[in-house]
């Protein structure tokens, strides 16, 4: 039984998996290696009784029956962490990884709890948007993954599990697709990314807020979307490079809220973060009622 959950790497996405667990009635303890240069602000939004913060890893694993490793995105920092909880961890300990991007099968490769590991896909803002991807290997027992997704329908997440593990998982591919074609029409200057994200925020994303693209294509048609497909599938970028409208910020610094600075300027970075939190609470629970009505 879950009971205690040590969640590693307090950045963007540790906060918020943290969070929610506290806020479901878990005894979390949230470790970070530089707890002291956290954005205190951030701190202190996710402060509550029941979460512990901690900077000593052995003290934050041993008794951890779950633990989410929510650390940067990178192969290297992702395997040391799991060589160092190898020895300290309870022999039946679950460990999830909220990787965006990796296979299961590359970051548990050859690891003692192999067998126990799993991913677990949040996503940004975690404790508010309700899907989240189960990944298993073939060896992972049923029994674990039911445990988990136990405790995250209990926090209110719909979790979906794939029956496959496949780098980037579904959302993640389907969100670069559409990245790659939006980078594609910005650098080629169609339009502005002002514009592209109006064109999804007032359009695909609130029919995809209600229905997914398969659903959509029916309600559509599939004699036009036989058209639509065909024709347009060969005018689409086929670029295999992250683009250069991303890479030529990231080079200079811009990342976005967290520099201040990204596709645009943010005078408060916190802000615009809490603000999108704050939205999609309203958004979630709104289309909550909606579903009640149907
Ligand atoms: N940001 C997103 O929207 C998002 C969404 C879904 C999944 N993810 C994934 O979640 C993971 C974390 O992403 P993030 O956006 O929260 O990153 P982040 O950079 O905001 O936070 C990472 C945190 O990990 C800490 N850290 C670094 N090395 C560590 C170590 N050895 N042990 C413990 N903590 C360590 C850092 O100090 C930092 O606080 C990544 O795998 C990312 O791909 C991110």
């Amino acid at each position: 039984m879950i009971t205690a959950i040590t969640v590693l790497g307090a950045g963007t996405m540790g906060l918020g998996i943290a969070q929610l667990f506290a806020e479901h009635g878990c005894q979390v303890t949230l470790y970070d290696p530089k707890l002291q240069s956290l954005n205190e602000r951030s701190l202190d939004a996710a402060a509550s009784p029941s979460i512990v913060f901690m900077s000593d890893f052995e003290k934050a694993v041993t008794t951890a029956d779950l633990i989410v490793e929510a650390v940067p995105e990178q192969l290297d920092v992702k395997r040391d962490v799991y060589a160092r909880l190898e020895p300290l961890i309870k022999p039946q300990a679950i460990i999830a990884s909220n990787t965006s991007t990796f296979a299961l099968r590359e970051l548990a490769a050859n690891l003692s709890f192999e067998d126990r590991m799993i991913v677990t896909h949040f996503f940004n803002p975690a404790k508010h948007v309700p899907l989240v991807e189960i990944v298993g290997l073939p060896s992972t027992s049923p029994a674990i993954l039911n445990e988990v997704i136990s405790l995250l329908q209990h926090c209110g997440k719909s979790p979906v599990v794939l029956n496959k593990d496949i780098p980037g998982f579904i959302a993640n591919r389907l969100q670069a697709a559409l990245m790659r074609e939006a980078c594609y029409l910005l650098e080629n200057g169609v339009a502005d990314a002002r514009q592209i994200d109006t064109v999804v925020s007032d359009g695909l994303g609130l029919r995809w807020a209600l229905k997914g693209p398969f659903e959509i294509a029916d309600l559509g048609g599939l004699d036009i979307w036989a058209k639509v497909t065909g024709h347009l599938f060969p005018e689409l970028s086929r670029s295999s490079e992250a683009p250069q409208s991303i890479l030529e910020r990231a080079g200079s610094g811009e990342l976005g809220v967290k520099s201040g600075r990204g596709f645009y300027e943010y005078e408060d970075g916190p802000h615009a973060s809490e603000q999108l939190s704050d939205r999609m609470k309203q958004l979630v629970s709104f289309r909550t009622k909606l579903d009640q009505e149907d």
